[in-house]
């Protein structure tokens, strides 16, 4: 009889680890409490399957040794401790359990919430185990009449407004990705404008963790904030910065936080944790019974499915059995799921349709090119799209996707062009891989120009006047900015696009800079 082994890496819920061990396919392996190190380089070299929660790195050295794998099941929502394109390199399927904790992690966050404002561990605290009834010293604050700012309004941040709102709490939303209407249908305030969010009385955020999200509250938007404020942060360390944090809270500027997540777990050295105006929990988002029974059995059931080959429900990636198409697509493939990325941070709002063309012979794979665009441009926003499901969570959140064929292509090979249209306009970028592997952008928004497809990457369009190039660079220059490439082109409206790649990422300073240039049309930047 044909045996898989499925290793779980992390301790999961008995019910899962029961389904696995009744499987008579199945050579289960509990190895949660085994040190990382000899997981890894003992026991992830035999598993087909693993199953992993927060506490295990899926990083090169685990993925390195995973030389039998062929699927990785998070036990949990966020894969931002899991490399998945090096997972993809080695031919393994990443999948996720999206939504089984959900309803956990909103309840811990209104935990953190009411304890932050009734200070309640310390008054327990100072009863229980020093016996001092001093109610005179804990005087906390109503949630009701505050308004409660909310980054990121999906699965969890949703459901967490509603709660608040049901303590008579005013809430802002602050989503790009979202339809506004997800949140005014609910008589709750949508704005664009992140210092919308600083001015609350409460903060909490619920984004995944990417290049986007992390530190998207430093000491800038600390300094902002109202005196007093209230910080949760229940989804990942390191959105919050953690010395912007430590200082708002020493100095007081920021009354009380709720903290569930740190930079780096096991979180027993951080200095947060020396401060009095903090409550802390060792990332507890996902831990109660009814979460874990929902993502262990899931989680097993998932992995059981994967060994057999199956199923690989909430795939993330994709990886290509090579072996069935022919060579020259996959880099394409990629390709088009960068650009969709590309436009995504370009072209930040609610995303109305995608529009992808092919010429050429890649034009014959247009439709899987379609799939693999749209993953990039929302997988920043959501971690729950994934090669399957992209053309269903596309749909339900209202977006077209077109694929065009459009036969032979007259200069290029093949050439693929995404054309993305937000609520706020359209961005176009079209692109080919030239015979020696390199990837090139060759046309984005009516200019011709050429820059490849990978790095920190500013677009700097401006009035066809002279100088700003030299302006441009002192800014660059002045703000320790290297410039690694830079290309330029002109269209015939007298307008001008730089496309600069450079060296290091670049932060709002810097772009705010080259924003208030007077021939300054518009400033974009993306990192890939
Ligand atoms: N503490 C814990 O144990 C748990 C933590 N989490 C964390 O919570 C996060 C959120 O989970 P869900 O709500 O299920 O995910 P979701 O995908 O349903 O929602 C995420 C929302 O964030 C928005 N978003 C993305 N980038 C943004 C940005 N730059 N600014 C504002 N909004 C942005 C998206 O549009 C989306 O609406 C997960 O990524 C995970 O890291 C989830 C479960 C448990
Ligand atoms: O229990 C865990 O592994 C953490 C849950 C979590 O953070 C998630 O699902 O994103």
């Amino acid at each position: 009889m044909q045996k898989y082994t499925v290793v779980v890496c992390d301790h999961i819920h008995e019910a899962g680890l029961k389904m696995l061990q009744e499987d008579e396919n199945i050579n289960f392996i509990m190895a949660a409490d085994v040190d990382k190190k000899e997981l890894v380089e003992t026991i992830i070299p035999q598993a087909d399957v693993a199953i992993t929660r927060s506490s295990t790195d899926v990083d090169e050295f685990f993925i390195e040794h995973a030389t039998n794998m062929k699927a990785i099941v998070r036990a949990g929502v966020g894969v931002d401790n899991v490399n998945i394109p090096e997972c993809s390199k080695k031919g393994i399927i990443v999948m996720n359990v999206p939504t089984a904790n959900t309803i956990a992690a909103v309840e811990l966050t209104m935990t953190h919430m009411l304890s932050c404002m009734r200070m309640f561990p310390y008054s327990h605290d100072h009863l229980k185990n020093q016996r001092i009834w001093k109610r005179e010293k804990w005087y906390g604050y109503e949630l009701k009449g505050k308004k409660l700012g909310i980054i990121g309004f999906g699965n969890i941040g949703s459901r967490v407004a509603k709660r608040a709102k049901a303590f008579e709490m005013d809430i802002v939303a602050y989503d790009p990705y979202i339809n506004p209407s997800k949140v005014t249908d609910l008589e709750m305030t949508y704005t664009k404008n992140f210092d919308d969010i600083l001015a609350c009385d409460v903060i909490t955020i619920h984004t995944p963790k990417n290049q986007e999200t992390i530190n998207i509250i430093d000491k800038e938007e600390v300094a902002k904030m109202k005196d007093g404020v209230v910080l949760v942060n229940c989804a990942r360390g390191g959105l919050y910065n953690e010395d912007a944090l430590y200082d708002g809270l020493k100095s007081g500027k920021i009354r009380f936080a709720g903290i569930d997540v740190f930079v780096k777990e096991p979180a027993i050295n951080n200095k947060l944790l020396d401060l009095d105006n903090i409550v802390v929990s060792p990332h507890l988002g996902a831990n109660t019974y009814e979460s874990q029974y929902n993502i262990g059995t899931q989680a097993a059931g998932n992995a059981i499915a994967a060994a057999k080959g199956i199923a690989y429900p909430n795939a993330m990636n994709l990886p290509i059995d090579e072996s069935k198409i022919p060579p020259f697509v996959k880099p394409f493939l990629e390709m088009g799921q960068k650009i969709g990325f590309l436009e995504s941070q370009i072209n930040k709002s609610k995303i109305v349709s995608i529009k992808v063309k092919g010429q050429g012979d890649i034009a014959n794979y247009i439709d899987s090119l379609a799939t693999f665009v749209t993953v990039g441009a929302l997988s920043h926003s959501t971690e729950s799209i994934n090669y399957v499901n992209a053309d269903f969570v596309a749909k339900e959140k209202g977006i077209e996707v077109e694929s065009v064929n459009l036969g032979d292509s007259e200069v290029y090979k093949n050439l693929i062009t995404v054309k993305i249209t937000t609520n706020e306009g359209t961005t176009s970028v079209s692109a080919t891989i030239f015979e020696d592997g390199l990837q090139r952008i060759v046309a984005t928004d009516g200019f011709d120009i050429e820059f490849p497809v990978k790095g920190d990457i500013i677009f700097f369009k401006n009035s066809d006047v002279p100088g700003v190039i030299g302006s441009v660079g002192t800014i660059l220059a002045n703000n320790n900015v290297n410039i690694s490439d830079f290309s330029l082109a002109r269209n015939e409206q007298s307008e001008a696009l730089a496309v600069i790649l450079v060296d290091n990422a670049v932060n709002d300073t810097t772009l705010s800079e080259l924003a208030s240039l007077d021939a300054c049309i518009s400033v974009n930047y993306a990192r890939l």
